[in-house]
């Protein structure tokens, strides 16, 4: 039977990534992204500023919203200090299995929590399902049509505090439209553009960095 993408991505990161090396796995993926096929990891021109965000605000508690392959989630968690913690949620079984098979080989398991579900339905269940009571930082990666109502509920639900980062992948392409006018017209927020490309083009893309100010 056919493999998938994901399963051809996955058996690169196997054949040309060491175990228990982050840095390789990203390597391997962003090659075999350039030089087979393309697939929509957030890469490494915007994982460069992912990278430089993740280093400053050295979060103790992260939430990505859509985990496909784990590249983004690899990348994050390579950043963490001892004890921080990723959750990660993947609303696709297929990529959350092909997921946690990339994170285990970048020996990362540990500091990963991957939750197969809807954004919408675990958000409201983070803080009895896993004793978290904010986020430190937030990486939006998930359907676009998603960001803006998940971010509303993220406030509702108290899991945002002062100084809560937002970091938003595709806010030109494919676009969040709704969300970027939010984020840039709420006095909540505190919003600066990372101009960049889409993965492994030359199509404009960015990163929205947005800081909640409570
Ligand atoms: N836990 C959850 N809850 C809800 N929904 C969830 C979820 N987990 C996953 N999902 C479902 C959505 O997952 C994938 C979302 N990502 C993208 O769609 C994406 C698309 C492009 C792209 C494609 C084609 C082009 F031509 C140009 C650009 C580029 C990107 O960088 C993208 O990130
Ligand atoms: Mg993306």
């Amino acid at each position: 039977t056919q493999s998938t993408r994901p399963q051809r991505l996955l058996g690169a990161v196997q054949k040309n990534a060491t175990r228990g090396d982050p840095r390789s796995v990203v390597q391997a993926i962003d090659q075999f992204c350039r030089q087979k096929e393309w697939a929509m990891n957030v890469g490494d021109e915007k994982g460069c500023i992912l990278d430089s965000v993740v280093s400053e605000v050295n979060p103790a508690t992260v939430l990505e919203l859509g985990t496909y392959c784990g590249y983004s989630t690899v990348r994050i968690a390579s950043l963490l200090p001892p004890h921080a913690k990723l959750i990660t949620l993947e609303f696709n079984p297929d990529f959350a299995a092909i997921a946690r098979q990339v994170i285990a080989w970048a020996g990362l398991e540990d500091k990963v929590h991957l939750i197969e579900g809807a954004s919408g339905d675990w958000i409201p269940k983070m803080t009895e399902q896993f004793g978290v009571k904010t986020f430190d930082l937030v990486f939006l990666d998930h359907w676009k049509d998603r960001y803006l109502p998940d971010t509303m509920l993220m406030e509702e639900c108290g899991l945002l505090r002062k100084g809560s980062i937002l970091l938003a992948d595709n806010v030109i392409c494919p676009g969040t439209p709704d969300y970027l006018e939010y984020v840039r017209s709420s006095p909540r927020y505190e919003s600066q553009y990372f101009k960049s490309h889409l993965e492994y083009t030359k199509v404009e893309d960015g990163l929205e960095k947005s800081v909640f100010l409570g």
